[in-house]
């Protein structure tokens, strides 16, 4: 089976139907990345698979034993409190400095161990939330909006990093984001979500579809195009063409 099987789920929340027949399945070393308009229930929807939420109707299952890593939206940490990055990656378990040590490099932090979490910038401060998340060597790693403090480059070279760390690691990956045209080219499949499953796909099918195009129109300027994973520098706005042509 996949590492997580929902069949006709149904979430509500506050007496209110936030997801209705939800059905879903990922598989070992799948990226899978949430699309959908605000509010739509997309973190709900992760909520839900990872059984946070239970569902009103339907059925979630998961494999026996699975590890989950979790990578927040944001974590605030109070400036004034002093949390060295390898402190932080000892938390909630002690941890070898040497397994700490790699994790920090594998994900492009290496040597910051020593450094305060309040004087990492947005792109090292995430790469840390990540390598925590890492740790434990999850089945399955779960990112909300992963990027929202990043800039485009960064972004990109974020969700370049999680594409890696799949290879490397063989975990999977559940993603929600708001950064379509970054995120959708570093997808295996991608769910776009508005209260049930519109669509789902592949990135070039599911930026085809109707569907999509209903909930976020076909302006991305040819974007979509450019930040597929094998590019490994940065092309102007201009050169788009190609899926979203
Ligand atoms: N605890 C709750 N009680 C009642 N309604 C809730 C609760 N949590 C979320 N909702 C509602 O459920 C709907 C889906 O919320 P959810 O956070 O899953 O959407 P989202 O797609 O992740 O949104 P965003 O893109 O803005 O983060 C929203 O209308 C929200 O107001």
């Amino acid at each position: 089976m996949g590492l997580i099987e929902a069949r006709g789920v149904t979430v509500e929340l506050g007496g209110r139907k936030v997801l209705w027949q939800i059905d879903f399945t990922i598989e070992r070393g799948e990226i899978v990345t949430v699309v959908g308009p605000n509010g739509s229930g997309k973190s709900t929807f992760v909520r839900a698979m990872v059984g946070a939420v239970p569902p009103s109707e339907g059925r979630v299952t998961r494999s026996p034993g699975l590890v989950l890593g979790y990578v927040p939206q944001r974590l605030s940490l109070d400036a004034a409190m002093p949390l060295t990055v390898g402190r932080f990656l000892n938390l909630p378990r002690h941890r070898r400095s040497s397994e700490v040590a790699a994790m920090l490099d594998r994900v492009g932090v290496g040597g910051l161990e020593h450094r305060q979490m309040s004087a990492l910038s947005g792109g090292q401060f995430q790469r840390a939330l990540l390598a925590r998340a890492l740790l434990p060597r999850p089945d399955l790693l779960i990112l909300d909006e992963p990027t929202q403090s990043l800039d485009q480059p960064g972004t990109a070279a974020f969700y370049r990093l999680i594409e890696t760390v799949r290879q490397d690691l063989g975990c999977a990956v559940l993603m929600v984001s708001h950064d379509l045209h970054v995120v959708m080219s570093a997808s295996d499949r991608v769910l776009c979500i508005n209260g049930h499953i519109c669509c789902e796909g592949t990135p070039t099918v599911v930026s085809a579809a109707p569907e999509y195009r209903a909930l976020f129109g076909t302006g991305t300027h040819g974007a979509f195009a450019l930040y597929q994973h094998q590019h490994d520098h940065h092309h102007p706005e201009s050169e788009g063409s190609g899926a979203d042509a």
